[in-house]
């Protein structure tokens, strides 16, 4: 469905250098980035700040000429073939509204009816799946201009897929929202991720975002790939390891041993201990502490994807 290869993006800026002196500097804003995104997939693209995200959703959606590589969605070149390109997708640019501000809603839905010439039948499904599922029925009548943040967002979703897309280019989907409307936008995506007809392609500074709706994170860094693969295979690349944490009723006796485990937190007087699950199931680590000691309380914590992907953009901070 999205296929890129060695795809680059240089932008020439000018900076200072001397009092007067402008001199001229290439950003490879994009390095070489090769790609394989399969129909139905959903797919994180994530990096820190300026790592080239939004300039390769812009080469993606025919916004950006490449400065090299192969760039193909849905069988399509985006720049040269953007108007067909138009129809096989729908984006969602945090930022930028496709909406009408002066307009109600449903009169801006109205007119993408018009515009991409969908059959009245299939407009009036879609716009009735997006109506129950992101509850937009109590603000379809007021200017988009006039909606809340959440409001608008759950407006410009709903935009981005009445002309029944192949693809959907999501950038920061989330920002700015709060908890509620966060999560009644990735349910919505979740459930349209699960039907295979739409794929799928987020990029986004909330991993809860990624944890909730993408098997596959693609994580970019300066311009080029530094991982792709499911987010357990960056927690095992990067050795992140469940823990069990335990409340006991007397302290931990010294000298203490919980096979497969490594003590790595003791508190409370040795009341309060962490263990890190290294080869060993959290069942059998719990079996073999509650056989040793008397337990007031427990609870195995998972590893925390914020953790795992900031010390993997801190492995790849040199230049
Ligand atoms: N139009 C432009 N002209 C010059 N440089 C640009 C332009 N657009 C982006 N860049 C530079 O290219 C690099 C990548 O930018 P990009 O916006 O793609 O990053 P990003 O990963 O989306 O970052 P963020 O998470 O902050 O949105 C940055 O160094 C940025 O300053």
């Amino acid at each position: 469905m999205i296929r890129t290869n060695e795809l680059r993006k240089d932008f020439t800026v000018r900076v200072k250098s001397g009092r007067f002196r402008r001199e001229k500097r290439v950003v490879e804003a994009v390095a070489g980035v090769t790609l394989s995104i399969e129909p139905g997939e959903m797919v994180g693209y994530i990096g820190p700040n300026g790592a080239g995200k939004s300039t390769t959703l812009k080469m993606l959606t025919g916004v950006l000429t490449p400065s090299g590589g192969d760039v193909e969605v849905c069988g399509l070149r985006p720049v040269p073939q953007r108007t067909k390109l138009a129809l096989n997708i729908g984006v969602v640019f945090g930022q930028r509204s496709q909406l009408w501000w002066d307009l109600p809603l449903h009169e801006s839905f109205a007119l993408l009816r018009h515009i991409y010439r969908v059959p009245a039948a299939e407009h009036a499904a879609r716009l009735r799946r997006c109506r129950d599922l992101l509850d937009l029925d109590d603000f379809l009548d007021i200017p988009v201009r006039q909606l809340s943040l959440g409001q608008r967002m759950r407006g410009e979703l709903t935009a981005a897929l009445l002309h029944g897309p192949r693809v959907l280019f999501l950038d920061e989907p989330t920002i700015g929202l709060d908890v509620v409307s966060k999560q009644a936008v990735r349910s919505f995506l979740a459930e349209l991720g699960a039907t295979g007809d739409v794929t799928l392609v987020l990029t986004t500074h909330d991993l809860a975002d990624i944890e909730r709706l993408c098997e596959r994170l693609v994580v970019i860094d300066h311009g080029r790939v530094v991982h792709d693969g499911t987010i357990d295979a960056l927690h095992t690349r990067y050795g992140s390891r469940r823990s069990l944490v335990a409340d006991l009723a007397d302290p931990l006796p010294d000298g203490f041993v919980l096979p497969g485990a490594t003590l790595v937190g003791v508190e409370a007087d040795r009341h309060r201990v962490t263990f890190a699950l290294d080869g060993v199931t959290a069942g059998v680590a719990v079996a073999g502490l509650v056989a040793a000691v008397s337990i007031r309380d427990l609870s195995v914590v998972e590893p925390d994807i914020e953790d795992v992907v900031a010390r993997l953009y801190a492995s790849t901070d040199a230049p």
